[in-house]
């Protein structure tokens, strides 16, 4: 059993009861809600004649269902318009702050809420979706949760759970240039397997791991529930606190001084022990790319899609599923498939510092004839910080599409979407069949610089060799 985790902390201090049967009463710092699982949550709190216990708790955002190209109400769809109808009403009647298009606050619920300074290290959050996991890069515990649970914690700001075990994912070395957080998490799953992580938090460390920016962080927690661990989550350190730093809801004057001190104390020490653990050399890892149907079939992009033989034998009838589904043979060099759709965007890439490693491949280069590119921002305010640096001109320049924040493609539950057999290049996270609106649309996941990569090469492409890397130390500064 794990002791003295950071996981370990934030649940005993969150620990409500221990129910009969086992389970945990576990207190729920944030809510965050989205229109596509509360409705239905909402509903049965009506039927129930309940309220909502902590609504300033409670924070909801539309992300799922809004059109990218234009934003204005009602909606072209009216199923969308009617989604967004309900979740307004929602929360105008139980006093919960939405941020709606338009207020400078909207986008993905896992975009907002850390550039909000909702999330928190300690905290435990929860959001009737799978992607929660994400706000653990700040050391929380969190995690995503179905409509009938949305339900629960509307009406108690509590849950009966289970607690996981933990394993340590500790990482060795150093990134190389061109190498991104969403390869080093597609290399875990590849390794650990999609269902490797169930009953598991994932808590990732080590020097790769501390040398990793807030954002990319969140993408490596965006994706443990890929690898089945509910959870995964980063140990608070100094990089957390500068990126909290003056966030609207973070603490402030002398309560961040407190905030940071009992921050730091949550963080797994050296005493800690776990269920299980597993070690990786970030060297190691090149660029990589799915080529079948599940996020775990994830190879370098020097790589060939893999024999038979070189899969274990239980992963064989899925290995020649998607074969069959994607159309590609054993041996196939990855790198040369070429591609119709380029996305840039969701909660997994949607941010800025993806914008820019992205920008940076398409700067001075062009979509390569008869691809579709475009570009969709994680938020209002990851929209407009692109805007002013201009990010949105290079892209355009490039014969991007640059459109208004949400989930877009990376779902489909929105007018962007694959068409027939159509095959994309995309920064999310999940390549499951027919994911990408189309019954029979085909999805390469990658890291934004792949993305671009693919988008001016019009194949997927090793975008090592399209960044430019100075040999030559940079000329000091000359002092004024
Ligand atoms: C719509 C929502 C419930 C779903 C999830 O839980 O993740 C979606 O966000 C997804 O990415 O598939
Ligand atoms: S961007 Fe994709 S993965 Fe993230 S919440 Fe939206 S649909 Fe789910």
């Amino acid at each position: 059993m794990s002791a003295g985790t950071l996981y370990d902390k934030v649940w005993e201090l969150h620990r409500v009861a221990d129910l009969p049967g086992g389970a945990t009463q576990l207190f729920i710092g944030l809510h965050l809600i989205h229109e596509v699982t509360s409705p239905q949550a909402f509903a049965a709190l009506d039927d129930l004649g309940l309220s909502v216990r902590h609504p300033e708790r409670t924070v909801a955002t539309v992300d799922h269902i809004v059109p990218t190209t234009s934003q204005a109400r009602p909606f072209a769809d009216p199923l969308a318009e009617e989604m967004l109808a309900t979740l307004e009403g929602n929360c105008a009647r139980h006093g919960i702050t939405l941020h709606g298009l338009g207020s400078g606050r909207q986008g993905i619920v896992h975009v907002i809420a850390p550039e909000l300074g909702l999330t928190q290290p300690g905290m435990t959050v929860a959001c009737g979706d799978s992607h929660t996991s994400t706000h653990g890069a700040f050391g929380a515990i969190a995690f995503g949760i179905g409509t009938s649970q949305v339900r629960d914690v509307l009406a108690s700001q509590s849950l009966a759970m289970g607690k996981l075990k933990v394993r340590r994912i500790w990482v060795e070395g150093a990134l190389q240039v061109g190498v991104y957080a969403k390869d080093l998490v597609l290399h875990v799953i590849r390794i650990l397997g999609v269902k490797g992580g169930v009953g598991y938090a994932y808590e990732f460390a080590g020097p790769a791991i501390e040398a990793l920016s807030m954002e990319e962080r969140m993408t490596l927690c965006n994706m443990a529930i890929e690898g089945g661990a509910r959870c995964g989550y980063v140990n608070p350190d100094a990089v957390t606190f500068a990126y909290l730093k003056g966030r609207p809801h973070a603490p402030a004057g002398e309560a961040w001084e407190r905030a940071v001190a009992w921050w730091r104390s949550l963080a797994s020490g050296p005493e800690a022990s776990f269920d299980d653990e597993v070690v990786f050399d970030a060297a190691t890892i090149a660029p990589t790319v799915t080529w079948g149907i599940t996020p775990g079939q994830g190879i370098g992009v020097d790589e060939t899609v893999p024999t038979l033989e070189q899969t274990e034998a239980d992963e064989r009838p899925l290995t020649e599923e998607a074969y069959r589904y994607m159309d590609l043979r054993p041996g196939t060099p990855i790198e040369g498939v070429p591609v119709d759709v380029c996305f840039i965007g969701s909660c997994t890439n949607g941010r800025l510092s993806d914008l820019r490693a992205a920008a940076a491949v398409a700067r001075g280069r062009h979509v390569a004839a008869g691809i579709k590119a475009f570009v969709v921002p994680g938020s209002e305010q990851v929209a407009a910080q692109a805007e002013a640096e201009g990010l949105d001109a290079v892209f355009r320049a490039a014969g991007f599409e640059w459109r208004e924040p949400g989930c877009s493609m990376c779902l489909a539950m929105n007018p962007d979407r694959l068409e027939g057999r159509q095959i994309s290049a995309s920064s999310s996270n999940r390549n499951f069949k027919g994911r990408q609106g189309s019954a029979s649309g085909r999805t390469l996941l990658m890291s934004p610089a792949m993305v671009a990569a693919a988008a001016v090469s019009g194949h997927v492409a090793d975008v090592r060799r399209l960044i430019v890397v100075p040999t030559t130390p940079e000329p000091a500064a000359t002092r004024a």
